[in-house]
């Protein structure tokens, strides 16, 4: 699914409307109509109680007013509180006059504020994607007097104040709601972590927007949906064997970490690779025999760390990092796979594919003239204080972007930026976010589950790199939330995402 900027959207709304031959008021007509589904869909009218629609004077402030028609005729009780402007919308002007007589409106003025008792279902319809600069004055002494009241608060769209697609400077007014209900795709704002108290929990109505105004759009930025990954798993070929899958090496674990090498390598197993080799600390040999008997295990001559890299001829992916620790050894190991990764060979013209993380990259960040070695199309998969590591400390989550983008494009590889909306950058400046996982994966071991994915997907000799990234970082994040409808998800350890990933795959596969 694209995501979009507010003028895009505005030029998204225009074109639906000439494609479909409809005027802006039945587009906006449509728009309050999804709402107000959502909205009776969630309240009946005794939940409700008396609902109270604040109303800005563009067309968002328009949708307000409609809805409030139509919770009307839906027989809720409805008051509306108009925000004074000197000039209003077309269609506002139109849905102020099919407004009822028999519903309450009061304009808003700094001394008379409308009442606002704890517990009232307030709707937000102050400002959405026309907000032009932050609110000050009368509309910001309003936001500010609603986040103060215990209210319920559901926004249209966007939350007042809030920007689609932009930072808007600290301390400025922003409605507080516990709902967004907005149409068509989402905003960007909805993903970021600085934006949450204000979103609330999102919902996107589909409201009809033209389809060939939105594919033939182009922007960065994308959200990986069901839809997005639907068939991305090839099926498995009846007379497969298990060389087809790709033979991955695992390069984990230092003395007292060997859990991260297991899950990770539980991980790849459970993603479908063919064979899995992992190079381990001489301590963790008897530890990783034993709890993953379907890998083989190559141990190093060094008890605690990793000091050598095996030979690298008879592997389609090598991943490195979980439980690895920062010995000067390991970094020279590091350094030689980079190295060796990037040489062609008969067999294997394009860099092996790797898959780089945790300690092997705070590694790349203390020695940063290893950056320049990594072969194209390498996978990153820093959290963001691993990501400062690799780059500089990010102002906000805006910033943060751009940094990724930057990095990306910069080192020609995929970068995983983990998170609520885990972000994936492309070598061509894309970005995508992730719709699956849930707050229980906050846990030790998620990351080094998803290394293991990504693993067993890279070996995948049918996946293009960036199918592979996408479609693993979906797939450990759908496990994780099938795990959680078990474990709920204060329970959900590392362990039971590597269970569930084999269902979250089967889910994608596509189907013959
Ligand atoms: N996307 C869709 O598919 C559909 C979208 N629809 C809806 O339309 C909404 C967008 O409507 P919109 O363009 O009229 O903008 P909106 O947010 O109402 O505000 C504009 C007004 O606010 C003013 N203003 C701006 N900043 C201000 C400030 N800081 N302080 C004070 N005033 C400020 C601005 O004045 P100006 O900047 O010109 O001075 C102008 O008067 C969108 O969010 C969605 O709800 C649906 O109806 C149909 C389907
Ligand atoms: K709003």
């Amino acid at each position: 699914m694209k995501i979009l900027t507010a003028a895009q959207t505005r030029a998204l709304d225009q074109a639906t409307i000439q494609e479909q031959g409809i005027t802006s008021a039945q587009l906006m007509e449509r728009a309050a109509s999804a709402f107000v589904e959502w909205l009776s869909h969630q309240f009946d009218s005794n939940e409700a109680g008396e609902i109270l629609l604040l109303c800005g004077p563009g067309n968002n402030g328009g949708d307000g007013l409609a809805a409030a028609r139509l919770l009307h005729q839906a027989g809720y009780a409805v008051r509306v509180a108009l925000l004074p402007a000197e000039k209003q919308s077309a269609d506002w002007q139109h849905n102020r006059q099919q407004l009822p007589a028999a519903v309450p409106v009061a304009e808003m003025e700094a001394e008379k504020l409308p009442e606002i008792a704890s517990g009232t279902l307030v709707v937000d319809a102050l400002f959405g994607t026309g907000l032009s600069r932050p609110l000050e004055g009368l509309a910001a002494a309003v936001v500010r007097h609603l986040n103060k009241a215990q209210a319920r608060v559901v926004a249209i769209d966007l939350p007042s104040g809030l920007f689609a697609e932009a930072p808007q400077p600290a301390d400025s007014a922003v409605v507080r709601a516990q709902h967004t209900v907005s149409f068509g795709l989402p905003k960007l704002a909805f993903l970021l972590p600085q934006n949450a108290d204000f979103v609330g929990a999102w919902h996107v109505e589909d409201i009809g927007l033209s389809k060939r105004f939105i594919n033939e759009t182009a922007t960065p930025w994308h959200y990986t949906d069901a839809a997005a990954v639907a068939g991305a798993l090839p099926p498995r070929p009846k007379f497969s064997h298990k060389g087809t899958f790709g033979h991955a090496l695992l390069l984990a674990g230092s003395r007292g970490k060997m859990g991260a090498a297991v899950l990770a390598a539980g991980a790849c197993l459970r993603g479908g690779v063919g064979l899995l080799t992992a190079h381990v600390p001489g301590c963790g040999y008897d530890i990783f025999q034993i709890s993953q008997p379907e890998a083989m295990c190559l141990p190093d001559p060094q008890v605690a760390y990793l000091s050598k890299l095996p030979k690298l001829d008879a592997y389609q992916a090598v991943g490195i990092g979980p439980g690895l620790g920062q010995a000067e050894a390991t970094y020279t190991v590091l350094r030689k796979l980079l190295k060796n990764a990037a040489k062609s060979t008969e067999k294997r013209p394009t860099p092996l594919p790797l898959v780089i993380d945790a300690d092997a990259l705070n590694l790349l960040g203390s020695h940063r003239a290893l950056l320049k070695l990594l072969p194209e199309n390498t996978i990153l998969t820093p959290h963001p204080k691993e990501f400062e590591r690799l780059t500089e400390p990010a102002r906000d989550d805006y910033h943060r972007l751009e940094l990724l983008r930057d990095f990306a494009t910069a080192h020609r590889c995929l970068v995983v930026l983990k998170g609520a909306y885990t972000c994936l950058a492309t070598p061509t400046g894309e970005l995508h976010f992730n719709s699956t996982g849930n707050a229980g994966m906050a846990t030790g071991g998620s990351g080094d589950v998803l290394t293991g994915v990504l693993l067993a997907l890279r070996a995948h000799a049918q996946l293009p790199a960036f199918e592979a990234v996408r479609l693993s970082v979906y797939a450990h994040g759908r496990a994780g939330d099938l795990a959680a409808v078990h474990t709920g998800q204060a329970g959900l350890v590392a362990g039971d995402i590597v269970r569930h990933i084999g269902p979250a795959l089967a889910e994608v596969q596509a189907q013959i």
